[in-house]
């Protein structure tokens, strides 16, 4: 499966990097089955993910977006991890299901309309999500979902990102599968 392949390449790369911002860091594969399952669940179409690296996630949000007849819009400051992204998903024939923005996720939430999105997937710069409020709730559609990615893995970091879905969310749980999938649903 690609996705295997890329998750190896990537446990391969990671172990000799000394720089974390260096090292390609993809999801974990029952996080990946997560949102999968996710995306189907709440039928998601429009699908938003910031943070592409080489596409493990987006494999992921793909083949279930395939399946609900949706489409993922992906957002990468990293040109470079976006071109390998690419191949790897038309090597999976799933690049008709992927717009790839090589772009700043909060600048592409910003430019999205109201409650057009129907699942957003975090896995960026965690320090980064509460300056790009209010535009990551925003951009939900009632019944819509949050998910960000390393909830336990990185508490620190996302805690003020929890403490605004909290205030502005009603339903705000953290999912222990892979790294911690904090995830949030618009009422
Ligand atoms: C943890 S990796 C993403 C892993 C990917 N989701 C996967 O499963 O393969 C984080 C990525 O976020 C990107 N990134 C960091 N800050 C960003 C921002 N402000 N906007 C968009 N992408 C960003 C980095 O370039 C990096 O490729």
């Amino acid at each position: 499966m690609v996705i295997d392949r890329v998750a190896d390449a990537a446990a391969r790369h990671d172990v000799a990097q000394e720089d974390r911002l260096d090292r390609w860091r993809v999801l974990e594969p029952d996080a990946g089955r997560f949102l999968w399952f996710l995306v189907q669940a709440v039928e998601a179409r429009n699908i938003v993910e910031v943070g592409t690296s080489r596409g493990v996630s987006t494999l992921w949000l793909a083949d279930a977006a395939r399946a609900t007849g949706g489409r993922v819009t992906s957002f990468d400051t990293d040109p470079a991890a976006q071109r390998d992204a690419a191949a790897s998903l038309a090597d999976a024939g799933l690049a008709g299901h992927v717009d790839l923005r090589p772009d700043d996720g909060g600048r592409g939430l910003a430019a999205l309309g109201a409650g057009e999105v129907d699942l957003l997937f975090l896995d960026a710069e965690r320090t980064e999500y509460p300056s790009w409020w209010p535009h990551p709730v925003r951009v939900l559609r009632p019944g819509g979902v949050l998910v960000a990615d390393n909830a336990l893995s990185h508490p620190d970091e996302i805690a003020p990102l929890e403490e605004l879905l909290r205030r502005d969310l009603a339903a705000v749980t953290t999912i222990p599968v892979g790294k911690g999938e904090l995830v949030a649903r618009r009422a």
